[in-house]
């Protein structure tokens, strides 16, 4: 596992994934599920994982935080970057800071963004404590409007406590975005991860230079997800809109019932490896939901692994 600090080449290396987390029944890690699917990513070219929502460490308890973190730089290949999360409340991203200095392996934590009330200026000094005591410059969630300015964020990042953004900031028409122009005046481009997956992604670098993109359907196209990378990293936006149509039919299927609970379900459906239940507050699809998931997800699955034979 990467443990040398962040560079921004780090962040264009991969598509950086965002697992879910496979679970037992009685909601304890699936450690051999976990690791399944890590091995799947990574024979996929995808290097970098990042556990945040679709993992759901919004829920998860401490102790069940500092097995998490052991477990993936156990089964995290040698040249693989994890990024753990923290939060998203401030007493407990700083409760965090223990367990993380148990695990010191670890390059840098993503902040989640926080749903309950909370100012730019709170936020930025929160963001700011926590980097602080952990010690370590953090990657900052911009999930959405109002939640930081492009200011503040510039200012944290020029005083070296953030190493990179997620932009997740969800648009009708993403090449329409007054907040992620300003924030790329105060933050450079190169530490700007686009981050809602393939769909935004070709706009997000092509017209703002973002660095590379987050993705959770990579969880199960590994190799298409990477293809649209590399393509996008060439110039060639023709083959890069080819691949990303590819992975509409499940992205539809996420956006109309739920994201982070369709690819859950979605791993496991396609074959990959059993993600097992939801931790609350979430729950896995209902019998209905599965029956419209399951075929997409099998069918993306099957055209990505043809990449591989293909090769
Ligand atoms: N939310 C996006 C990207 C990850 O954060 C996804 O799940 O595809």
């Amino acid at each position: 596992m990467k443990t040398t600090a962040v560079e921004r080449a780090d962040l264009a290396r991969s598509v950086l994934s965002v697992p879910p987390l496979a679970r037992n029944a009685d909601l304890s890690l699936d450690v051999e599920a976990n690791a399944a699917l890590i091995r799947y990513l990574e024979a996929g070219g995808v290097t970098t994982l990042m556990y945040g929502g679709n993992a759901n460490f919004y829920n998860i308890d401490l102790a069940q935080f500092a097995e998490t973190l052991g477990m993936l730089q156990d089964k995290a290949g040698a040249d693989s970057w994890v990024i753990p999360s923290v939060g998203p409340d401030y007493g407990r991203a700083m409760d965090q800071v223990a367990v993380l200095r148990e695990h010191d392996a670890f390059p840098t934590v993503m902040v989640l963004p926080l749903n309950f009330p909370a100012t730019p200026d709170g936020v930025a000094t929160g963001v700011r404590r926590f980097a602080e005591r952990y010690g370590k410059p953090i990657v900052l969630y911009v999930k959405n409007e109002g939640y930081i300015t492009p200011e503040l964020a510039g200012k944290l990042a020029d005083d070296g406590l953030v190493c990179a953004m997620k932009y997740a900031v969800v648009r009708e028409d993403p090449s329409k975005d007054a907040l992620l122009s300003d924030i790329l005046q105060k933050v450079d481009p190169d530490m700007v991860i686009s981050g809602i997956g393939e769909r935004p992604a070709i706009t997000h670098v092509t017209q703002f230079g973002l660095t590379a993109f987050t993705s959770g359907s990579v969880c199960v196209a590994p190799r298409s997800s990477t293809a649209l990378l590399h393509a996008l990293k060439r110039g060639d936006v023709a083959e890069a809109e080819t691949i990303r149509e590819r992975f509409l039919p499940l992205e539809d299927l996420r956006d109309g019932i739920s994201p982070i609970r369709v690819l859950h379900d979605a791993v496991t459906l396609a074959g990959i490896a059993d993600m097992g239940p939801m931790l609350p507050m979430l729950s896995n699809l209902s019998g209905d939901e599965r029956a419209r998931v399951e075929p997409v997800a099998r069918e993306l699955a099957a055209l990505d692994a043809s990449l591989a034979d293909a090769a």
